[in-house]
């Protein structure tokens, strides 16, 4: 039988462990993540940044075997995904990226109701399930009748979302999920994950450019550089530049930290502020 790593999670910690993984492309000339170890404790929410070409999308992909490492093991509740067979582990991640490829000849409602449907779910559910992943996205409920090239590229994003979550996995892995959103969308959105990402105890790893995003979403977050991590802490001590002495991180966590003074600033004066 093959096993299923995530049909039993049971409270041990880390949920998901990935051990000195390294992974390369063009026969070893292209190293994109080297020696990479991260525990990820279940129901909590982890956000990935780094620069372009840092690792972010590799990395995540070796939690659900898009991509498979050179050298070490990831580990979901302690079986290694490289028991699984790919389609099953991937039925059972949610999977957002940007851009996401929705069946462009199915209907708002058959793409998210996609891995349901695998599962062998009754319509009735089904259709209930879908209303509700509507309204979390904050569409209206006569969207589920479109197709995909009848709306915004950021509406489309939405769906993305509703539908990797549609069937309630324990693990979600996001890449760049808000990116094509508008602002106010953007921080609705966020929010409305993370308020069910607690709510139905889901897993979740984010890759985002946003550091504020990070910051305002995640438990912990991971900074990588050049396939390694940089550092891994709380939002709060990363901000407080407690959480590591790299000068890049220090650089990246001024951001936040400095855009929240100049906006409280904003609050109590007039005109322009600068930091
Ligand atoms: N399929 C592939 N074939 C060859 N090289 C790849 C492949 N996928 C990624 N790479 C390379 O691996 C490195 C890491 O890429 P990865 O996509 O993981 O970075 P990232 O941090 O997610 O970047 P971005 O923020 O730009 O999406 C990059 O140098 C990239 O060019």
């Amino acid at each position: 039988m093959t096993a299923s790593p995530i049909s039993n999670p049971s409270a041990s910690v880390p949920y998901i462990k990935i051990d000195a993984v390294s992974k390369s492309y063009d026969g070893g000339r292209n190293v994109a993540v080297s020696n990479v170890s991260l525990d990820v404790h279940q129901g909590s929410l982890v956000a990935l940044v780094g620069g372009s070409g840092s690792g972010k999308t590799t990395l995540l992909k070796t939690i659900n075997r898009l991509v498979d490492p050179d050298v070490g093991e990831v580990r979901i509740d302690g079986v290694p995904v490289s028991e699984a067979e790919p389609p099953m582990l991937r039925r059972s991640i949610g999977y957002v990226f940007q851009g996401i490829g929705l069946f462009p000849h199915m209907r708002v409602a058959d793409n998210i109701a996609v891995t349901l449907r695998l599962r062998g779910w009754q319509a009735k559910a089904i259709e209930a399930r879908v209303a509700e992943m509507l309204d979390m996205v904050d569409l209206p409920q006569d969207y589920a009748g479109r197709f995909p090239h009848m709306l915004s590229g950021g509406q489309r994003q939405r769906i993305g979302v509703a539908r990797a979550i549609a069937a309630r996995p324990r693990i979600v892995l996001m890449d760049e999920p808000l990116g094509a959103l508008d602002p106010v969308t953007r921080d609705s959105l966020g929010s409305s994950y993370r308020e069910l990402h607690d709510r139905f105890g889901m897993t979740t790893l984010m890759v985002t450019h946003d550091i504020q995003e990070a910051a305002l979403m995640a438990d912990r977050i991971v900074v990588m550089k050049n396939g390694r991590i940089l550092a891994d802490d709380t939002p709060h001590a990363l901000m407080m530049g407690s959480g590591s002495d790299d000068p890049d991180v220090t650089a990246l966590m001024e951001v936040p930290r400095r855009q929240a003074e100049r906006i409280a600033a904003l609050a109590t004066r007039n005109g322009p502020v600068r930091a």
